[in-house]
């Protein structure tokens, strides 16, 4: 099957406006690349955030029976919906106009998309609850967060909450020459593999306030952070939280915490303040 020429939809849609988070990929070779990635993953209904002038939407469009597509920008929507038009009377093709952070989403098997980076950790959270796999294109530095691990200057509460809900890989690292406009930073694929971690917590929000709360107190001891930022955790009970926990947890600092130490004092903490 013949895909369409990135380079020939950016011309006929108009040059992205970086302001607008709009670098679309020109490089045929990541393009191809990126669906395979998601090859594992049942592709029955893809969802795409952000499918700018379409080049990645072709792809998906011939590896997958229907995909829905959400973009804010409504001169992209229009140019998309001429474009794509035999794909949409098929009813292979949804476009949805509207902010990813805002749009109900709809049922979906699998998200692939290359993200708009100034929403693209809020969106992943977003995505990340629906326990779906994704094929997703972050910044780099922002990939290396979600797959830090502990004791990493990288690991933090992006790496914790992401990997709270799935298995999360680096699968290729992507330089700016492959988008037109041309980023300033460089760019990573990253596959998102949903799974039930394996301790327990009490509730996730709860389990993701606490991370985020100790590790605004990241050169701290847990000890101290758990004293610290009590309106951040709502921990109602920090001292009785603090005595109930082994030295082995709350002398370190939140950055070598393993993500099953986190739980077990977001458990604590719950079973305290009941
Ligand atoms: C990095 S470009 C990717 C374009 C295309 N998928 C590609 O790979 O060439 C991100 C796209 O997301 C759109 N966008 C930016 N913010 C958005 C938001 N909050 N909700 C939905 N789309 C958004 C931009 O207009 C742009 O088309």
């Amino acid at each position: 099957m013949t895909t369409r020429d990135p380079d020939r939809l950016v011309a006929a849609a108009g040059r992205g406006d970086p302001n607008q988070d709009q670098h679309f990929l020109v490089d045929d070779r990541v393009l191809d690349r990126i669906p395979e990635y998601a090859s594992a993953f049942d592709l029955s209904h893809v969802l795409e955030i952000g499918p700018g002038a379409g080049a990645l939407t072709d792809r998906l469009l011939a590896v997958s029976d229907h995909v829905t597509v959400i973009e804010r920008d409504a001169a992209l929507v229009a140019f998309l919906e001429t474009e794509f038009a035999e794909a949409v009377a098929d009813g292979r093709l949804t476009i949805l106009e509207g902010d990813a952070m805002e749009i109900d989403l709809p049922e979906y098997s699998v998200c692939i998309s290359n993200l708009p980076y100034g929403i693209s950790t809020a969106v992943t959270f977003r995505l990340l609850r629906r326990q779906r796999p994704a094929v997703l294109m972050f910044q780099a530095e922002v990939a290396e967060r979600l797959v830090a691990t502990p004791g990493t200057s990288d690991y933090g509460r992006l790496s914790v909450g992401a990997q709270h809900y799935a298995d999360v890989e680096i699968v290729e690292p992507v330089p700016p020459e492959a988008f037109d406009p041309q980023p300033a930073v460089d760019s990573a694929i990253v596959t998102v593999t949903p799974r039930t971690p394996e301790y327990e917590v009490p509730d996730d929000q709860a389990f993701l306030d606490l991370v985020k709360a100790l590790f605004t107190q990241r050169r701290k001891t847990v000890r101290n952070g758990i004293r610290n930022t009590v309106h951040i955790s709502g921990i109602e009970h920090p001292e009785a939280v603090i005595d109930a926990l082994p030295d082995s947890i709350v002398g370190k600092r939140p950055d070598a915490l393993e993500p099953a130490e986190f739980a077990e004092i977001a458990v604590t903490a719950a079973r305290i303040d009941a």
